[in-house]
């Protein structure tokens, strides 16, 4: 592999994972601000060839790997018809050592869904400032993946923005947490159909699923936060990024997504963080924390805000519409896996959605079914977790294919 000998040392060199989405473009586009700062040195993707390689005419990473071998040999093709010399690979293993690169000095981990497990634990495991987009990789990794980031050293930066936001409002020493903080409270926009009568909830599209009012994401967490499922996960992320009991972690819908989540102390002082909804901002403070970087975002105008409003999750009308927020309370109690099992159950729901072979309101039908009836194992290893997701998965597959029958 080649090594950039002349880089500045006060440079640091960031391996950006899923450079192709929706916060990988975010993070390059924090990256191309602060070149002076930070070096791309690494760019990972899946299929994405078009944009990946107009990504590499910019920003020139050592190294450029894609998940699909096709896609990678494409890459490598018009790399070279354009005369640069930026090493191309492939697959899955490639985009773990990248992650993993002696080289690297920050991760952006910001793969979708638990394909993103294995690199982000590989930067995790290799001691890098880890910056954690894919949730995904912490539901299901849970405790043991924290504690793969402990023992090796890491740093982890939350950057989905309730957790970033959570992390912005609490003390810098997490020894004082525990003694300090009564409550978190995430806050949820309640996505596109949070004033949808739940009795049409079956007819609605991928499309619509899709078409969140205040953020524009990847189509995976768009149709996870339309089933508020994006907010199941991101309890049980906040439970193992800040070590709480799930009886502290509250979720109050809040549909301006300018509060982007509340620590509530044992005083009854609550800090928050609060902002316009641009995920630059957690992407600058994981890369720069603990110092404060330009994001690019724009400024929260306060006089130009009409209200800032609240909604109980309680409401009848919103256990109906969202049941699938409950299931996050049901799997952190559950068995050691559970919540594995969950998300396994959760991306084969969320895919056949897309495809149009499951209906929106199967959704959580699917994950209960997958949750109660998938046996949960220890949770120790990489290879332990992977065999987990394979065996909610094949569940879940026969799941979709009874209810297509139907
Ligand atoms: N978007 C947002 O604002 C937020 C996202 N997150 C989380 O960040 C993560 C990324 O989300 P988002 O950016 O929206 O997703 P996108 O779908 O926009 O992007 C996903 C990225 O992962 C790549 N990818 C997909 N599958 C694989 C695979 N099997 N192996 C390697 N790379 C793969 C894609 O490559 P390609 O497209 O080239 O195939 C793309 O670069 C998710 O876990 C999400 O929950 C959290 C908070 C906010
Ligand atoms: C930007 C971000 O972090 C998303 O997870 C966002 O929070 C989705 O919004 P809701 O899930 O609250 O609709
Ligand atoms: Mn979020």
């Amino acid at each position: 592999m080649h090594s950039l000998r002349d880089t500045p040392a006060t440079r640091q060199r960031v391996a950006v994972l899923g450079s192709t989405g929706s916060i990988g473009t975010n993070t390059l586009d924090v990256l191309a601000r602060h070149a002076e700062q930070w070096q791309v040195f690494a760019l990972t993707a899946g299929h994405n060839v078009d944009l990946m390689a107009q990504q590499c005419v910019q920003f020139k990473p050592a190294f450029a790997a894609m998940a699909d071998d096709t896609a990678a040999q494409l890459l490598r093709e018009r790399l070279q018809a354009q005369g640069l010399a930026i090493e191309v690979l492939a697959g899955a293993e490639a985009i773990a050592q990248l992650a993993a690169h002696p080289e690297v000095d920050a991760v952006m981990a910001a793969i979708v869904g638990v394909a993103g497990l294995a690199p982000a634990l590989a930067a995790a495991q290799a001691g890098k400032r880890l910056m954690l987009a894919n949730k995904e990789a912490l539901v299901v990794g849970g405790a043991w993946f924290m504690q793969q980031v402990k023992t090796h050293g890491a740093v982890l930066l939350p950057i989905d923005s309730e957790h970033s936001a959570v992390f912005q409002s609490l003390p810098e020493d997490a020894s004082t947490w525990p003694a300090r903080v009564e409550k978190i409270i995430l806050t949820a926009s309640g996505g596109p159909f949070r004033q949808r009568d739940p009795a049409t909830l079956a007819q609605v599209t991928p499309a619509e699923a899709c078409a969140h009012p205040n953020w524009s994401m990847g189509r995976k967490i768009s149709v996870d936060s339309a089933t508020m499922m994006n907010k199941a996960l991101e309890v049980i992320e906040a439970r193992y990024l800040f070590d709480t009991d799930p009886d502290q972690l509250a979720v109050v819908i809040h549909p301006q997504s300018v509060i982007h989540s509340m620590v509530q102390y044992r005083d009854g002082s609550i800090v928050a963080q609060l902002g316009t909804p641009d995920m630059r901002v957690p992407i600058a403070y994981g890369l720069s924390w603990p110092e404060r970087i330009e994001s690019g975002a724009n400024r929260l105008d306060f006089m130009a805000l009409s209200a800032l409003t609240f909604e109980s999750f309680d409401e009848p009308q919103h256990q109906q519409r969202f049941p699938c927020m409950q299931l996050a309370w049901q799997a952190l109690r559950g068995p050691q896996g559970s919540t594995a099992i969950l998300n396994a159950a959760n991306e084969v729901a969320v895919e056949s959605f897309l495809q149009k072979r499951l209906g929106f309101d199967q959704i959580y039908a699917l994950n209960a079914h997958v949750l109660e009836h998938c046996t949960p194992g220890p949770v120790d290893s990489l290879a332990a977790l992977v065999e987990l997701d394979h065996q909610a998965r094949r569940l879940a597959q026969v799941y979709v294919q009874q209810a297509a029958r139907c």
